[in-house]
C-alpha cells in the first residue's frame, strides 16, 4: 500500500486553519480519496493532576504544551499501515478526555494546528506544508467570538490570556515557523486560488 499524503496546515489561533481544513476536504470529495483529519489540539497534554486555577495559569502556546511525540509515533504508524488510538482533549477543563478513539490509515491525512511547523523533528514527516497567514487583530477578533460561544471563556480572561501567552509566543514561535511553509495562504479560509492550487498538486501527487 502507498503511504498516505500528510499535508500540515499551520499559522495562529484564530486565522482560519480548520476552516482551510474543512474546504479543503470538500475540494476533495468530488476526488473520491478518503481524508483524515487529526487535529494538533489533541496532542495537549493531560493535565489531570492539576488543579483547575493552576491548569488555567499554563501555557498553551509553548510547543512543549503539546505531546509531540505521541504526534511523531502516530504519524509513523499511519504511515507504515498501523491504525492509532487518537487522544480526545477538553478546552473547558483544559485536559485529555479518558477516550481514545481507533483511526485506520487513510490516503490522505490532513493535520491541522498552531505549532506544527516549529519542531525540526516532525517537518520531514510532512509532505506539504502550508501556513495561513493572518493579520493577528482578525485573530483575535475571531478567537474571542470563537472562545466565549464555543470555549466557556469570558472576554476578560481572552485578554488576559491574549497578552500574557497567546501574542508573545505567537512572535516567539508561530511566526518564524511559517519560514518553512511550502506555501503561504493570505486571506484564510476562504481563499480559493489557494485551495485550487493546493487541490491540483495534491491531484497530481496522487495519480
Ligand atoms: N475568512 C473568514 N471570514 C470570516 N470568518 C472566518 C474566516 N476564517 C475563519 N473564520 C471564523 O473565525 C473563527 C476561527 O476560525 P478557525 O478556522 O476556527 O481558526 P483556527 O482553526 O485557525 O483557530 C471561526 O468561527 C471561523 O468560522
Ligand atoms: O487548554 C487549553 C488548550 C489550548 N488553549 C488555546 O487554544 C489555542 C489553540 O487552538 P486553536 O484551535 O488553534 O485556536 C491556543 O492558542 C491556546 O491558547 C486554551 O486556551 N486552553
Amino acid at each position: 500500500m502507498q503511504p498516505p499524503l500528510i499535508i500540515a496546515i499551520s499559522g495562529a489561533s484564530g486565522s482560519g486553519k480548520s476552516l482551510f481544513t474543512e474546504n479543503l476536504i470538500n475540494a476533495f470529495s468530488e476526488y473520491h480519496k478518503p481524508v483524515r483529519v487529526l487535529r494538533e489540539d489533541h496532542y495537549y497534554r493531560a493535565q489531570d493532576h492539576l488543579s483547575m486555577p493552576e491548569r488555567e495559569k499554563n501555557n498553551y502556546d509553548h510547543p512543549d504544551a503539546f505531546e509531540h511525540e505521541l504526534l511523531k509515533a502516530h504519524l509513523s504508524a499511519l504511515r507504515s499501515g498501523q491504525p492509532i488510538d487518537y487522544p480526545h482533549y477538553c478546552f473547558n477543563t483544559h485536559t485529555r478526555l479518558p477516550d481514545t478513539e481507533r483511526l485506520n490509515p487513510a490516503p490522505v491525512i490532513i493535520l491541522e494546528g498552531i505549532m506544527l511547523l516549529t519542531r525540526a523533528e516532525l517537518l520531514p514527516l510532512y509532505d506539504v506544508k502550508i501556513f495561513i497567514d493572518t493579520p493577528l487583530d482578525i485573530c483575535l477578533m475571531r478567537r474571542m467570538l470563537r472562545d466565549v460561544k464555543e470555549r466557556g471563556r469570558t472576554l476578560e480572561s481572552i485578554a488576559e490570556q491574549y497578552e500574557a501567552t497567546v501574542k508573545p509566543m505567537y512572535h516567539q514561535y508561530i511566526e518564524p515557523s511559517r519560514f518553512t511553509a511550502d506555501v503561504v495562504v493570505t486571506q484564510g479560509g476562504e481563499n480559493q486560488i489557494a485551495l485550487d492550487v493546493i487541490k491540483s498538486h495534491i491531484q497530481q501527487v496522487l495519480q
